[in-house]
C-alpha cells in the first residue's frame, strides 16, 4: 500500500491552473523530493494532500484512504508559513502539540527532551519559544512535526533559516527516519538542497508535472547531457548548448536535445582553448531543470 498517492488532481485559481492533473505516490520508507521553482505549485500540492484545500479534480489517498482524523494523526505536517505560541515554553508547546494527534503527554513530554537532545537544544527546553533565534525555532518546529512519531512527514522547506551545521542534523535526522520505516516528502525550490536524500523525485514547473520517478533512473537519463570541462585560457561562447557556466579555469555546460559532446569538443579546440580536462558530469536536479524548461532557475 501507498503511504501517500495523488490521483490526477489540479487546482485552479481564477483562470490560472496552478496544479494541472498530477499524479504521484510513495512508499513506506522513501523520501520524496517535490521540487520546482518559486511558484511552480508545490505548496498548493501539498495542502491537497493535507486536505486543507480541495483539489478541483482528481483525489488523494493517504494510507489508501481519503484523509480522516485517524490518518492526520498518523502523518507530521510542517507548512511554509510556521507557527508556535510565542509566550509558551518549548517543551510545553511540544507536549500541547503532541496531545493534539492523541498522545499521552507524559510520552510526549520523554519523546519530546529526546528529540530536543537530538537536535542540540535540550538546554532551551524551558526557554519561552520567543527566546530563540530563528533556525533554534525551525528546529523545534521540526520536533514538533516528528514528535507524534508519524508514518508519512510532509515539510514545506525543510532547511529555511537553517546554517550550514544544523541542514546536516536535519538531513541525518531525516536519513535516520527513512531507516525506520517513515516516509518523507520534502517540498524545496531549492533543487539540489535535497537531491543526495530523495528516493523519488516529482519535479512541477509551473503546475505541470515535468520529471517523475526514481531519481537514480532520471539522473542516468540525463547523464550524457552535462559536460565539465578544466581549462586555460578565454573560454568562448557557444554554440547550440542550454547553458554554459565558465569562470577561473572550471566549466559547466548543459546540452541541448540535438549537440554531443564531440560536437562541444570540435567548438572547444577550433577556439583554440587549452583543455586540462572533458568529461561527461553527473547532472544535478537543477541542470536537469535547466535542460527541461530551458530556462535558469530562481
Ligand atoms: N489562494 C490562492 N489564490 C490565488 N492564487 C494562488 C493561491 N495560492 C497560490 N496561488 C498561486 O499559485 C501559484 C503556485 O503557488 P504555490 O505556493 O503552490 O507555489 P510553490 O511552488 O510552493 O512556490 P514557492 O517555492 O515560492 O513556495 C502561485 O502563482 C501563487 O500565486
Amino acid at each position: 500500500m501507498y503511504v501517500v498517492e495523488t490521483h490526477g488532481i489540479s487546482k485552479i485559481y481564477g483562470c490560472n491552473v496552478i496544479v494541472d492533473n498530477l499524479s504521484l505516490s510513495l512508499e513506506q520508507g522513501q523520501i520524496m523530493g517535490l521540487i520546482g521553482p518559486n511558484g511552480a505549485g508545490k505548496t498548493t500540492t501539498l495542502r491537497m494532500m493535507m486536505d486543507i484545500i480541495k483539489p478541483d479534480s482528481g483525489k488523494v489517498l493517504i494510507l489508501g484512504e481519503q484523509m480522516n482524523a485517524d490518518a492526520q494523526n498518523h502523518i507530521g505536517y510542517l507548512p511554509e508559513e510556521r507557527g508556535l505560541y510565542r509566550k509558551q515554553k518549548i517543551i510545553d508547546s511540544l507536549v500541547y502539540l503532541a496531545s493534539l494527534k492523541g498522545m499521552n503527554p507524559v510520552v510526549a513530554r520523554t519523546r519530546a527532551m529526546e528529540l530536543l537532545e537530538k537536535v542540540g537544544l535540550s538546554a532551551h527546553a524551558e526557554k519561552k519559544v520567543e527566546q530563540l533565534s530563528h533556525g533554534m525555532g525551525q528546529l523545534v518546529q521540526l520536533v514538533s512535526t516528528i514528535i507524534h512519531d508519524p508514518v508519512l512527514m510532509i515539510i514545506d522547506e525543510p532547511f529555511n533559516g537553517l546554517d550550514p551545521v544544523n541542514v546536516q542534523l536535519v538531513k541525518d535526522l531525516m536519513l535516520e527516519l527513512r531507516s525506520q520505516n517513515k516516509s518523507l516528502i520534502l517540498s524545496t525550490h531549492r533543487m539540489n538542497e535535497v537531491e543526495e536524500m530523495c528516493d523519488r523525485i516529482c519535479m512541477l514547473n509551473k503546475g505541470q508535472q515535468v520529471l517523475y520517478g526514481n531519481l537514480l533512473d532520471i539522473k542516468n537519463r540525463y547523464r550524457s547531457n552535462t559536460l565539465e570541462v578544466d581549462y586555460e585560457g578565454e573560454f568562448p561562447p557557444l554554440s547550440n548548448v542550454s547553458d554554459t557556466k565558465a569562470a577561473n579555469g572550471k566549466a559547466h555546460i548543459i546540452l541541448n536535445g540535438s549537440t554531443t559532446a564531440q560536437d562541444v569538443l570540435v567548438q572547444l579546440v577550433k577556439s583554440g582553448l587549452v583543455i586540462h580536462r572533458f568529461e561527461i558530469a553527473t547532472p544535478t536536479l537543477n541542470d536537469i531543470f535547466i535542460s527541461i524548461a530551458g530556462k535558469k532557475n530562481v
